[in-house]
């Protein structure tokens, strides 16, 4: 059987009913990846769970089971190879949010993939905190997600002093306030959770991520979790991590999104403070620290009331945590190294011995 799959090809005039592909966020920047025969041959999937036994995903054909891969997360579109699964094609992503691994491991851990948008959810009240959403913004920045910041709980307090100090983050972030229990939600986001988008959720705990969840997913959040049976014939109830509303974006719920914390983001930080490190670059000396060196291009902004002292405050606190971070996942990394290599001695010593 050969089927048509000319309309999924960029450019191409939408057919009805609805492409079952772009239901689940597929879009021209994955299909300028592969040709005409490709997708016939290994048709696209998009991967909805991971787990330690392996990973499941979704195509137009529909699910699909993989074997686990340490390269690949939810959100990845796979090239589906039926004979040989394993060797299913990733495409390549349009963003990543990564985060150091927990613990011992030294490497990065894949939480995320292919997010369009991430609404950075905080409530007006005692939650907010810039600082926080600094660093959600800087973290979406690295890892090319759009970030847009959501003030739930605008039914409960003037949202006004929260909007403003919120749009101050920076001219690129927009900023919305709203009920998350309200009808109008949907349109208030729309913007951003158009068809064909993948959009999710960070923030704190109780902040509305849940609610707004539902609010976009709709009935489909509740309706997808799966009820089976574990390895000890227990019911248990197992949450899909992509929701596919079929009518709208593809919202993207995993655990690791909700514990996530700031990562590597040097690159995030750059584009979140362009403007101190620009102001930076026109000190009198190159190593300025910004305090009482002369010709302080930075310090010289302050005192005009250009630049918001608390703003500077909180780029160093960022930049020096994010030193310490880096500093930590090398220097974990050249540990276990030497360790192995101590270890191989060993063994090899050993052997020599016999
Ligand atoms: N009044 C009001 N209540 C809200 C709003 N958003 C969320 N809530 C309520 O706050 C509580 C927590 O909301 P959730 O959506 O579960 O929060 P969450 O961010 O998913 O929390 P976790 O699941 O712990 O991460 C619920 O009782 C919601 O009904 C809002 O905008 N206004
Ligand atoms: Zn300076």
């Amino acid at each position: 059987m050969t089927r048509d799959y000319s309309q999924l090809f960029p450019g191409s005039t939408p057919t009805t009913p609805p492409n079952p592909l772009r239901a689940l966020g597929w879009q021209s920047f994955f299909a300028s990846q592969l040709d005409a025969d490709e997708m016939t041959e290994t048709p696209p999937v998009r991967v909805t769970e991971v787990h330690r036994s392996g990973l499941r995903a979704r195509g137009a054909a529909g699910d699909v089971q993989l074997p686990p891969d340490a390269d690949v997360t939810v959100g990845d579109w796979l090239l589906y190879d039926a004979e040989t699964p394993g060797r299913s094609r990733r495409l390549e992503r349009k963003s990543l949010i990564q985060r150091r691994a927990p613990g011992r491991e030294t490497r990065m851990q894949l939480i995320a993939a292919n997010l369009d948008t991430v609404f950075i959810t905080t409530s007006c009240n005692a939650d907010f905190n810039v600082a926080r959403l600094e660093r959600y913004v800087a973290l979406a920045f690295e890892a090319d997600v759009t970030p847009v910041i959501v003030l739930t709980k605008a039914d409960l307090e003037d949202p006004a002093p929260y909007v403003e100090q919120a749009e101050a983050i920076s001219a690129r972030v927009p900023v919305i306030a709203l009920d998350a229990r309200a009808d109008d939600v949907q349109a208030a986001l729309a913007p951003w959770a158009k068809p064909g988008q993948t959009v999710g959720f960070l923030g704190s705990s109780g902040v509305g991520k849940t609610t707004l969840t539902n609010a976009l997913a709709g009935t489909e959040a509740a309706t997808q979790d799966i009820r089976e049976d574990d390895a000890k014939g227990r019911h248990t109830t197992r949450h899909r991590e992509l929701y596919i509303t079929g009518t709208g974006p593809v919202v993207l719920d995993t655990p690791g999104m909700r514990e996530l914390q700031l990562a590597d983001v040097s690159a995030g930080l750059s584009t979140l403070f362009a403007d101190i490190e620009e102001l930076a670059t026109t000190c009198k000396f190159r190593d300025c620290a910004h305090e009482t060196e002369p010709g302080c291009a930075v310090r010289a902004a302050i005192e005009a009331g250009d630049l918001d002292p608390e703003r500077l405050m909180r780029w160093r606190k960022l930049a020096a945590e994010e030193e310490l971070n880096a500093a930590t996942v090398h220097e974990k990394r050249d540990k276990a190294r030497a360790t192995a290599k101590m270890y191989r001695r060993v063994q090899s010593e050993k052997k020599n011995r016999r």
